[in-house]
């Protein structure tokens, strides 16, 4: 039987499987435990299933091809992975694992950028929600014409442009977010990210450094955004040498705050470059594909529509389209979070790899090196957990928020042992809470604006499941025109 990480030569700091003493779902011979890991390339779902059902509210093990990884689920185990201190169970190393040959060491081991999301990213979603709104409106606009004939459109690849443009308004700014060479190049480096991180979790680990070095995007990619950001840049790094934070005309962007957090080199044009592919890999796949989903839920379960576009006439008449406005679009919001619970991107969460060994107060014992991950899609389709679990319910969330005092806990931005979808606990999804603002703001938008349906009416596109991920349709089509008013 395969230990940690011996996908041919094992790094030596992990030890062998036989000390992690778990219950094994999938196959655990020497040959069919290989067999098993190959399995979770395209059956990590139903693997993942199987195991939650046996072994609910408790520990198990499953084959992946350069490791074991540990699976738990239950408020107890959770909530004791997401309290375990950094230096015992460590996020950065699990995803490190694979994203230091395709991305870099450098991200890992200076991660100030997330600090950056924390901090200012959504301590100025108010003062940054005209923008966001003025390029949701012309993005759609330009790139999904508002005609009185049906456009039909490729729904996942739309909206990643749409996505990259809103978001890039606020981590770069004007002209930058709309010139198109810049935003195929933060669509394509996510991409060729993943496909090399795919490649290197397939390939033997004494071959890895060798193919992060032929395959990684790193380079390329920072040569590329230096054209378009690097002069921006090292005229913003002047201006704030010379007056300080509070310098002339200076723009509220992601740009300008992470010049004012870098330390030392990372001030120089390339490093910031990277920081700032780094945070648009981290947001566009996610929300675009969050999007997608949301609408292929939407364009088949007609009956949410009408609610919805109510909620947010209402909501606009009264506040405006302002940050506070999507603060009350609890409707909106609610669709988004089952859209999340329903369809989520991934059916693990929070892994985290054991620095130390680790014994969980039920006495599970994690030996070093382990990766442990909680079953969030299992979770999230139990039905002892969500009553009607497999039913798509859009406002399942903004009802509960109706009853006094569960406001605040049945937001999509909160977190919980049972919602997993942002993570959970210290580093749960530093961009969640400008994730849901520009997801909602373009919801509504939408909601106002268009008619739409799928290409075949009434039918949500099957998604695609790869590893424990589930992906929208990347070629289905949806079908836009000016909305009617009835
Ligand atoms: C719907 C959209 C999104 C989803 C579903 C999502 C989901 C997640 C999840 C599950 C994690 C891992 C948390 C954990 O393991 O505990 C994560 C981490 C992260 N997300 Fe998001 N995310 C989204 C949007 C964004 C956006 C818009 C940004 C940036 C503006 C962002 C930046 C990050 C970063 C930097 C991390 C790593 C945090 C760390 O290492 O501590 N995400 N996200």
């Amino acid at each position: 039987m395969f230990s940690s990480c011996d996908w041919f030569t094992g790094s030596a700091r992990f030890k062998p499987s036989e000390q992690v003493k778990l219950p094994i779902v999938g196959s655990s011979g020497n040959f069919t435990s290989y067999f098993g890991a190959m399995k979770w390339i395209s059956k990590a779902n139903s693997i993942l299933h199987e195991g939650y059902t046996k072994h609910k509210n408790r520990a198990f093990k499953i084959a992946q091809l350069d490791r074991w990884r540990v699976i738990i689920s239950g408020q107890e185990l959770i909530e004791e992975l997401r309290k375990a201190p950094d230096d015992n169970m460590s996020l950065e190393e699990a995803l490190g694992e694979v994203l230091k040959y395709s991305l870099g060491q450098q991200l890992l081991d200076n991660t100030y950028h997330i600090h950056v999301l924390r901090t200012q990213l959504t301590r100025n979603l108010d003062s940054v929600f005209p923008d966001v709104k003025d390029e949701i409106m012309t993005a759609f606009e330009e790139i999904i014409p508002s005609s009185d004939n049906w456009v039909s459109v490729n729904a996942l690849e739309t909206f990643m442009k749409i996505v990259t443009r809103v978001s890039n308004r606020v981590f770069v700014g004007l002209p930058v977010c709309r010139d198109p060479e810049y935003i195929r190049l933060n669509m394509e480096y996510t991409k060729q990210v993943v496909k090399v991180a795919i490649l290197v979790a397939l390939t033997p680990c004494f071959l890895r450094p060798l193919v992060g070095r032929l395959f990684s995007p790193v380079n390329s990619g920072v040569s590329c955004a230096m054209k378009h950001l690097g002069p921006m840049i090292d005229d913003r790094v002047r201006k704030y040498a010379l007056h300080g934070s509070a310098y002339p005309n200076k723009q509220n962007d992601l740009l300008s705050w992470l010049i004012e957090k870098a330390q030392g080199s990372e001030q120089e044009a390339r490093n910031i470059c990277i920081r700032v592919l780094a945070v648009n890999m981290a947001a566009i796949h996610t929300t675009s594909m969050t999007f997608t989903h949301a609408m292929f839920h939407l364009a088949s379960k007609r009956q949410f529509i009408a609610p919805m576009r109510e909620e947010v006439e209402n909501v606009i008449k009264q506040d405006g389209w302002t940050k506070t406005a999507m603060s009350k679009l609890h409707k909106v919001d609610s669709f988004l979070k089952e859209t999340l619970r329903f369809t989520g991107l991934s059916s693990l969460s929070i892994s985290q790899i054991a620095l130390q060994d680790y014994t969980f107060s039920d006495g599970t014992f994690i030996p070093k090196g382990t990766m442990v991950s909680a079953a969030a899609g299992a979770i999230h389709h139990d039905k002892g957990v969500y009553e009607n679990a497999n039913t798509f319910d859009g406002f399942r969330f903004s009802g509960f928020r109706e009853q006094d005092g569960e406001n605040l806990k049945h937001q999509m931005v909160s977190t919980s042992h049972d919602y997993l979808s942002f993570g959970h606990g210290r580093h749960a999804c530093p961009g969640r809470f400008f994730a849901a603002n520009e997801l909602k703001a373009m919801l509504a938008h939408v909601l106002l604006t268009y008619d739409f349906r799928m290409e075949i009416d009434g039918i949500r596109p099957l998604d695609t499941g790869i590893f424990a991920n589930t992906l929208p349709d990347p070629k289905a089509r949806m079908l836009f025109r000016r909305r009617i008013v009835q």
